[in-house]
């Protein structure tokens, strides 16, 4: 018997149109494009450190998907692609802009991720192979086929013993007028690895946001909040065994960051990371994700887990794109 040692990844590949703020990449003529993903990135950061990835995901049947699958095997992604006439899913967002506000454009409705039922692959197909799935709260939020899916592969993925873990991304953009509580709460008794942070659990689990904050980064009250929310959750969902938040303090260009980790009934705070420079603000905490999963499966301590997915989401900050590059080596951070 093969050994199972795949980490399967669910989500929208996408297009990444990144224009300068100021417009003169029209008289420029020339854009930069980003392939992204919540989930995409993750599994490009854990196919670059060396990890077997999946991802299932979908293709338009034309020459831009057929490069699209390319470039992922050529990054030793495997990728399970659901096929139809429709097109890539796109985004717009400046070269300095922020996924969490409203400057992001998105162009994804419908797209080939959108508009698929998801029926190519069997389960069994999906899942050889795998010990761990990992989805964000973005997917969910695209269509019903993609939340069902999400929902079953979360409950096979329990039935089979895979680890699951779930990004609690919050896209207002893709929610609006929209309650995504009902949605995330049923996903909720099948997920392990738990990563977001006090207001995006708030958001999505309704664990409200107790202590007073005074906003700044070294509030201690964060770190009360963290550990209550953790709690909160692991009483709601004993099958959650690891929380993990992330503090990333912005004000223009400056930037604090830190992150928590709750694991066996303690809180562990990461080392704090400055900057007065930020120069990337996507894809940060996909590449955390992608170190957490790393180092959970390579069984490291909670403390070097936590402290090894800090240094990677804060050197994200200074990487273009939505991916990792080869400056971020998990190995030699
Ligand atoms: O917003 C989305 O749906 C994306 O997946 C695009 C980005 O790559 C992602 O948000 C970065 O975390």
């Amino acid at each position: 018997m093969t050994d199972s040692n795949k980490i399967l990844c669910f989500g929208e590949l996408l297009l990444h149109f990144a224009p300068d703020s100021e417009g003169n990449w029209l008289n420029d003529q020339s854009l930069k494009i980003f392939v992204g993903g919540a989930e995409y990135n993750v599994a490009s950061a854990l196919a670059q450190w060396k990890n077997p990835v999946k991802l299932l995901s979908a293709l338009p049947e034309n020459f831009v998907g057929n490069q699209l699958k390319s470039q992922l095997e050529n990054k030793g992604i495997e990728i399970l692609a659901e096929k139809n006439n429709g097109r890539i899913g796109t985004f717009y967002l400046s070269s300095d802009g922020d996924m969490q506000n409203a400057s992001v454009v998105y162009d994804r409705f419908p797209s080939v991720f959108t508009e698929s039922d998801f029926s190519t692959f069997s389960l069994d197909e999906t899942f050889s192979e795998v010990k761990w799935l990992h989805i964000s709260t973005i997917t969910p939020a695209l269509s019903e086929n993609a939340y069902q899916k999400c929902l079953d592969l979360m409950k096979e993925a329990a039935s089979r013993n895979i680890t699951v873990s779930l990004d609690l991304n919050y896209r207002s953009a893709l929610w609006q007028n929209r309650n995504p509580f009902e949605k995330i709460i049923a996903l909720m008794p099948f997920v392990n690895v738990l990563m977001g942070n006090i207001w995006s659990i708030q958001q999505f689990l309704e664990i409200p946001v107790e202590y007073e904050l005074n906003g700044s980064f070294d509030d201690k009250n964060l770190l009360k909040q963290a550990e209550k929310s953790a709690l909160e959750i692991q009483k709601k969902f004993p099958n959650v065994k690891l929380v993990a938040n992330t503090f990333r303090f912005t004000n223009g260009e400056e930037v604090n960051y830190f992150a928590t980790l709750f694991a066996d009934d303690k809180l562990l705070v990461s080392q704090q990371y400055h900057s007065d420079k930020i120069e990337e603000r996507v894809g940060s905490g996909d590449s955390f994700m992608a170190a957490l999963i790393h180092g959970t499966l390579k069984g490291n301590s909670s403390q070097q887990i936590l402290e090894d997915a800090t240094k990677v989401a804060f050197k994200k900050l200074f990487v273009k794109g939505d991916t990792i590059n080869d400056s971020i080596n998990i190995e030699k951070l």
